[in-house]
């Protein structure tokens, strides 16, 4: 491997997102066979724990000094023993078939007490000095429990600005001009053609490449569709209201002469299909005022579409401020766009918004 500027930080990225992204379909499976005990914890829950533990423990082996923001902590667990050992169990069955790669993520953890320990340890503060890496191990939990979509994100900043970012999206397809529909991952957990790991390191571009089970496949390097009209661009939106106004975006999509309906997807599969070019822009318009982004559910997405040519802002056309701590407290929303049709969104955004 080439040893360019976050080279080994994108392939430890890589492969711990893999690891814990399989270890979260397998939960997916065990929970729909009816082989996890449906008494014991949400089957989010057990993926969310087991996927913290692998992207932790990969990254304390590789980058010992390190931060780490993610978004679970264990208490729950240290309370819970029947959940725990569920989670044990299946933490200690995830490896990648491949074990030179294994190895390289360091291999098992040592017992179920350092396991808690791992997944504590993605309790800091976040900030604008040092190198922090932010975890959501599943996003889009209710896309997870739907068979839908949802993503493992992984993503590394540096002085508060994102350097790498890791998104592993298991039910979507790998081929990356299928076009965006809603559909798209329901049911599809076990089908041929989904899951897909997309990645980005500032300033070097952004790729996709399978999921797959064990070494890293080819990648292919992956661009945001130019439009030549923005009356023909498809958006995405959240599937659920509460996470982003559904009825500015409709009034949004008018003002812009957009008469397709807006295609409604979980979690951070969002930029990931904009950057690959399935769709074109993404909105994501505050309902309550008083919430606050979190840095784990857009660092990733935030710098692959901007490597993929896109802009990504808040609803007032600022960049994500990923300096200040866990939250994107100086943010409110995202709006993110090809770069020669952004600023024109935003237009329509503020105007809109404004008139409220
Ligand atoms: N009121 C709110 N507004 C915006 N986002 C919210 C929200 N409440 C929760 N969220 C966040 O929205 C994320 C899912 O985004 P989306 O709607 O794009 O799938 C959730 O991540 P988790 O699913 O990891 O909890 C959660 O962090
Ligand atoms: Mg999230």
């Amino acid at each position: 491997m080439a040893s360019t500027e976050y080279s080994k930080e994108l392939h430890i990225a890589l492969l711990a997102v893999q690891r814990a992204t399989l270890l979260t379909k397998s939960v997916f499976h065990s929970h729909a066979k009816g082989t996890l005990d449906k008494a014991d914890a949400s089957p989010v829950t057990i993926g969310d724990f087991g996927a913290q533990a692998l992207i932790i423990s990969a990254l304390q082996h590789n980058f010992p000094d390190d931060e780490i923001v993610a978004e679970e902590e264990a208490k729950d667990l240290r309370e819970n023993s029947k959940v725990r050992q569920t989670v044990w169990d299946l933490v200690q069955n995830s490896k990648l078939s491949d074990d030179a790669a294994e190895k390289e993520l360091g291999g098992a953890i040592a017992s179920v007490d350092s396991m808690l320990d791992i997944i504590d340890k993605g309790d800091s503060k976040g900030g604008s000095k040092g190198r922090i890496w932010a975890i959501d191990p599943i996003d889009g939990t209710k896309g997870f429990l739907r068979g839908g979509q949802y993503a493992v994100c992984l993503g590394l900043m540096v002085d508060g600005d994102v350097k790498v970012g890791v998104l592993g999206c298991p039910n979507l397809p790998v081929d990356d001009s299928q076009p965006l529909t809603e559909d798209i991952g329901a049911d599809a957990t076990d089908a041929e053609g989904k899951g897909v790991l997309f990645s980005a390191v500032q300033g070097k571009g952004a790729a996709s490449r399978p999921l797959g089970k064990g070494s890293l496949a080819n990648e292919s390097t992956i661009g945001m569709k130019p439009i030549s009209n923005i009356s023909d661009a498809t958006f995405c939106e959240s599937v659920e209201a509460g996470h982003s106004s559904q009825s500015d975006s409709v009034a949004i999509a008018n003002k812009l002469g957009i008469t397709k309906p807006s295609v409604r997807m979980d979690s951070q599969a969002k930029y990931a299909s904009i950057a690959r070019g399935a769709g074109d822009l993404y909105l994501r318009l505050p309902v309550r005022k008083d919430y606050v982004e979190k840095i784990w559910d857009h660092a990733a997405g935030d710098l692959i579409v901007r490597e993929a040519g896109g802009q990504v802002t808040d609803t007032e056309g600022k960049r994500l401020d990923f300096s200040h701590g866990r939250t994107l407290k100086e943010n409110k929303g995202v709006i993110a766009a090809p770069k020669d049709v952004h600023q024109h969104v935003i237009e329509a955004v503020m105007s809109v918004l404004g008139s409220k």
